[in-house]
């Protein structure tokens, strides 16, 4: 059995965990962006530990994040309790219908649009990360960029503090494994109208720096 998986979308996210990290049984991958390139390269890679006799205990998918205005703010440090694929179903003249709800055998949802972290690596990263924020993280392709769909988000899922683009398909990979699975991020920006100056990268980057060894 090796350490612990880290996956994050772009080489910058995994600089900064790496530089946070003083465990070297931890093992950072930049994997892409969204969440099918996320499951793809994590299910790859748990695929390939497994097979050299090396499995990986659990994985992380970390890095920056959107956060809902109100219940995070920039810099600040998100657990996920769960990852939700937010856009994952149909539209419909009544509104969103979330692919649970679409009649589709259980077997084809690999377990629904909603995946909980690991109560346990949940836990351990909660204690060693007292001031973190732990909530649903929304997963979306699309990064919500208008007043009117983040309303709709928030409608939708009232408790949500944060959205990313890869923790729903980090976690179907690890699910599909049988490996815990938790998202850690750190909030680059408030979520709602498209403002990219308005993202902090260096601020965020830096939280995943200072989060990081937690991940051991
Ligand atoms: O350009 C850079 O130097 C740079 C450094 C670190 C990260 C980036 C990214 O572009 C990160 C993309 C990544 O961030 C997540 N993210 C951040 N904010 C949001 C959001 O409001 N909605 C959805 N996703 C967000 C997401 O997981 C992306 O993959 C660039």
């Amino acid at each position: 059995m090796t350490g612990l998986l880290v996956v994050t979308a772009v080489p910058a996210e995994a600089d900064a965990v790496r530089a946070g990290l003083t465990d070297t049984t931890v093992t950072v991958a930049p994997v892409g962006v969204g969440p099918a390139v996320a499951g793809a390269a994590t299910a790859r890679l748990l695929a390939l530990a497994e097979a050299a006799g090396r499995p990986f205990r659990a994985v992380v998918s970390a890095g920056v994040a959107g956060g809902f205005v109100g219940r995070v703010a920039v810099g600040d440090i998100v657990l996920a309790s769960a990852s939700i694929a937010a856009d994952l179903g149909a539209e419909s003249p009544e509104g969103f219908i979330p692919v649970d709800e679409l009649g589709m055998p259980p077997a084809l949802l690999g377990g629904g649009s909603v995946v909980p972290a690991d109560p346990r690596l949940l836990a351990a990263l909660r204690a060693a990360l007292p001031t973190a924020t732990t909530g649903p993280v929304l997963t979306v392709s699309t990064v919500t960029g208008t007043a009117a769909s983040t309303e709709e988000l928030r409608r939708r899922h009232p408790g949500a503090v944060a959205e990313a683009m890869e923790g729903y398909g980090v976690a179907v990979a690890a699910a599909q494994a049988g490996v815990p699975f938790a998202e850690l991020r750190t909030i680059s920006n408030p979520i709602g109208p498209r403002d990219r100056d308005a993202w902090r990268l260096r601020e965020a980057l830096s939280a995943l720096a200072t989060a990081a060894p937690a991940l051991r």
